[in-house]
């Protein structure tokens, strides 16, 4: 247990936690922390007097440098927080460089490199199916053999709390004529994230058996997308300036290592898979988060993670079977995260049913799709277990606001 104040061993940012970000105060620079209860511990500061040889790594602002590391020194890293925040014989160091985040104002913690949106809820992938191609199976025929994604927009990535402006662009109208302007269909996308390190050169796929070694850490994402737009614009090559507008990320990089106690089996696979994605004897890699989204202040769906199909270990050795490399700092997603119920769904598309059926908000307002000044906040987090405290992610929110053009 810990001896910082109010941390006990059931606190969700407990040491079993220990996500890092990047955090300023009073306009000043961004510095990297690691997050403890409500208080950052100064990263750089930390190392300089206790672990001076990572100390160049989380010099700041950015976690690329340690990033680019091997796994091992990021087990080191997180080894060493463990023993700094539970051994009182080192709290006279620490707790001076222990600060309250209260007021601190966070940043992308990590310069992105690539991104990539997979696809990997079949109950998500179905429903927009059904809606966006009901002449067809709800399921492309690749869907069962490799995880779908496309490369996105990593420019675009933007922290918790970046306002976002409503997209322009080309749209169809139902009678066929062509119109350009703000999107009418702007949308969310609920979906977990996975943060890449240790690089590959040209030409090395990951194998399934060593994605915890590229894993770094784990954040929520909030893919906004403009279904006008999109419906559009994607055939025959894919998501584009529908969904390339705006990507927001939660604050906080939670470590691969701390989801050990929340491993899960993922779904049974009805199509017998290729070698490098057959995960029959490899440990689990589902994971045990729960989503929750809010609009406008009502919770209007709740996520489970565990119900997607493919893993974040086979959205990486796909993502790598060609031979293309990874970089410190490349940001795949999971896709759209809905479960089988109604209340399940990652997207107000699948909630109004393709805007047929508005969901309803507090006071009697109802929702189809986004209206300028609408907020929305994804909740991330590991539900307490036997034998497992809760686990935070945070959140990731943002507002809408009007088309600049
Ligand atoms: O089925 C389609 O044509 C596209 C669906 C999506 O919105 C793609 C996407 O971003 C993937 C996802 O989030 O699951
Ligand atoms: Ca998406
Ligand atoms: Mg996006």
């Amino acid at each position: 247990m810990s001896w910082v104040t109010g941390v006990d061993s059931g606190h969700p940012y407990g040491v079993h936690n220990l996500p890092y970000g990047a955090v300023s105060e009073g306009g000043g620079d961004p510095r990297l922390v690691v997050r403890v209860g409500d208080l950052g511990l100064d990263l750089a500061a930390a190392c300089e007097r206790l672990l001076p040889d990572l100390a160049p790594l989380v010099a700041g602002p950015v976690l690329n440098p340690l990033l680019a590391a091997p796994a091992p020194t990021w087990r080191r890293l997180r080894a060493a927080l463990v023993e700094w925040l539970t051994d009182e014989s080192v709290r006279p160091v620490v707790e001076p460089l222990l600060t309250p985040l209260a007021e601190a104002r966070t940043h992308l913690p990590f310069a992105v490199g690539d991104y990539v949106d997979f696809y990997a809820s079949e109950h998500h992938a179905s429903a927009v199916g059904r809606i966006f191609r009901p002449d067809s199976p709800p399921l492309p025929e690749n869907w069962k053999h490799l995880p779908i994604g496309y490369h996105g927009r990593s420019g675009t990535v933007v922290v918790s709390g970046t306002p976002v402006a409503r997209p322009s662009g080309q749209r169809r109208l139902s009678g066929g004529a062509i119109e350009v302007g703000p999107s009418r269909r702007l949308d969310i996308e609920a979906e977990v994230g996975f943060v890449l390190g240790a690089g590959t050169r040209l030409g090395e796929p990951v194998a399934l058996a060593d994605a915890a070694e590229h894993v770094f850490g784990v954040c929520l994402v909030n893919d906004w997308s403009a279904r006008d737009l999109q419906a559009w614009e994607y055939v025959p090559l894919g998501p584009f300036l529908g969904k390339s507008f705006a990507t927001s990320v939660s604050p906080w990089v939670v470590p691969l290592d701390a989801f050990d106690g929340a491993r899960t089996a993922p779904p049974p696979r009805d199509v017998a898979l290729a070698s490098y994605l057959d995960d029959a004897a490899q440990p689990p890699w589902g994971l045990d988060i729960a989503l929750e989204v809010e609009l406008n202040g009502t919770v209007v769906s709740r996520p489970p993670f565990p119900a997607m199909y493919w893993t974040a270990a086979q959205m990486l050795a796909h993502m790598t079977v060609n031979g293309a490399s990874i970089r410190p700092g490349d940001l795949f997603a999971s896709g759209t995260v809905s479960g089988p119920e109604p209340d399940q769904a990652g997207s107000l598309l699948e909630l109004s049913r393709g805007g047929r059926s508005p969901i309803e908000l507090a006071g009697g307002v109802t929702r189809s799709f986004l209206e300028d000044g609408d907020r929305v906040v994804i909740r991330g987090r590991v539900p307490a277990a036997p034998g497992r405290p809760e686990l935070a992610l945070g959140e990731v929110a943002g507002v809408v606001v009007a088309a600049l053009q």
